[in-house]
């Protein structure tokens, strides 16, 4: 399938699950500092919306609270404590990325009622996953691998991490455009090629950044080469430029004939009247976020580059190009304070 060929035939009554990131994804931006309340009042709103995921945790999934990644103002399990019982059909979702998070913050969030565990690595490191997907499925949760950068590697190379976590036990696998650097046909390629390759009752997800402003026409080619499940955020609030913005993705779909389940409405104003009042800045494309899509760079670097490129006195568009140059990638934000530090002292 091109992406040329991105017609309601290929839509039409197609079943896509969506999947809310702004209170995940979305604790980047606001520094992993959203309240109860307002993770109460979000999540609520989006369960009246008709959303059937929601992901909670800290920016960096299970066990995220470090000096590295920044500590939330609240813990995975009073998050978790404070929004499962709210809802009324929506189901929770828990990211957690192995050697952050560990089996027993896993089994935390299931004790609280976390239906599904996303078990999340670099592309090329599927093999790390195998104790917490195995662990997940055999509880009996909805068990997703999460391959992040997926821009990184080749469509095969993805295929066979895929095939890794689907071994496993993942029910679900992502490509994960963790940088915002995808375009299209490349979604195209490497979602046709997992579909053709995995089995045919493992679910396919497309999680996207806006950084090149393409999250919807991104996730839209997913939805046509064979993905049913799209990550989104309610006005976009995720890492980078943010995330695709789910009412916009949704709103689509439904032009499209697609079946989410979701009232647009409801959503659109859970985005405008809840989402974007909490932002502390606009998250939109800007110079910054467009460099991470332009050249590649995890997304949640933005706030670390800005940070250290304002104590060094370096552009922060310049440490993110030269984290470019180095290939660097999630878990590596320590790197950032020494690439300004060595950019200062080279500029004198
Ligand atoms: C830990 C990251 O924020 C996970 C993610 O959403 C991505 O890679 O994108
Ligand atoms: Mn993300």
């Amino acid at each position: 399938m091109s992406s040329t060929e991105l017609n309601p035939t290929h839509f039409k009554n197609r079943k896509v699950t969506l999947h809310d990131m702004c209170l995940r994804d979305g604790m980047h931006p606001k520094r992993h500092q959203i309240s109860l309340a307002e993770m109460i009042d979000v999540a609520t709103g989006l369960d009246e919306a008709g959303v059937p995921l929601i992901e909670v945790t800290h920016g960096d999934g299970l066990g995220g609270a470090s000096v590295n990644y920044g500590f939330p103002a609240h813990t995975d399990a009073e998050y978790l404590g404070a929004v499962v019982p709210k809802m009324k059909n929506a189901k929770i979702s828990a990211l957690l990325l192995p050697g952050i998070g560990t089996v027993d913050h896993l089994k935390m969030a299931a004790d609280l009622g976390v239906s599904t565990i996303r078990v999340a690595t670099h592309c090329t490191e599927a093999d790390v996953s195998e104790q917490h997907i195995g662990l997940a499925r055999q509880m009996g949760l909805d068990t997703v691998g999460f391959l992040m950068m997926a821009h990184m590697i080749s469509a095969e190379e993805l295929l066979q991490q895929a095939l890794l976590m689907e071994s496993y036990g993942a029910n679900c696998l992502y490509c994960t455009d963790s940088a915002g650097y995808m375009l299209p046909h490349e979604v195209t390629e490497r979602i046709t090629l997992l579909r053709a390759n995995l089995k045919p009752e493992t679910e396919l997800g497309f999680h996207g950044h806006h950084n090149l402003g393409l999250g919807v026409a991104n996730s839209m080619a997913a939805v046509a080469a064979g993905a049913n499940r799209i990550d989104g955020s309610a006005a976009g609030l995720g890492a980078g430029a943010g995330n695709t913005p789910l009412e916009v993705f949704a709103a689509v779909m439904d032009r499209m004939q697609a079946d989410t389940g979701v009232n647009i409405f409801k959503l659109m104003a859970v985005a405008e009247e809840q989402i974007i009042p909490m932002m502390d800045e606009l998250v939109r494309v800007d110079r910054d976020s467009l460099t991470l899509g332009y050249a590649g760079v995890y997304s949640s670097f933005l706030l670390f580059a800005k940070r250290a490129g304002a104590k060094y006195g370096v552009p922060s568009q310049d440490i993110l190009l030269e984290m470019a140059k180095r290939k660097a990638i999630g878990g590596q934000e320590d790197l950032i304070e020494e690439v300004a530090m060595e950019m200062a002292k080279a500029r004198g």
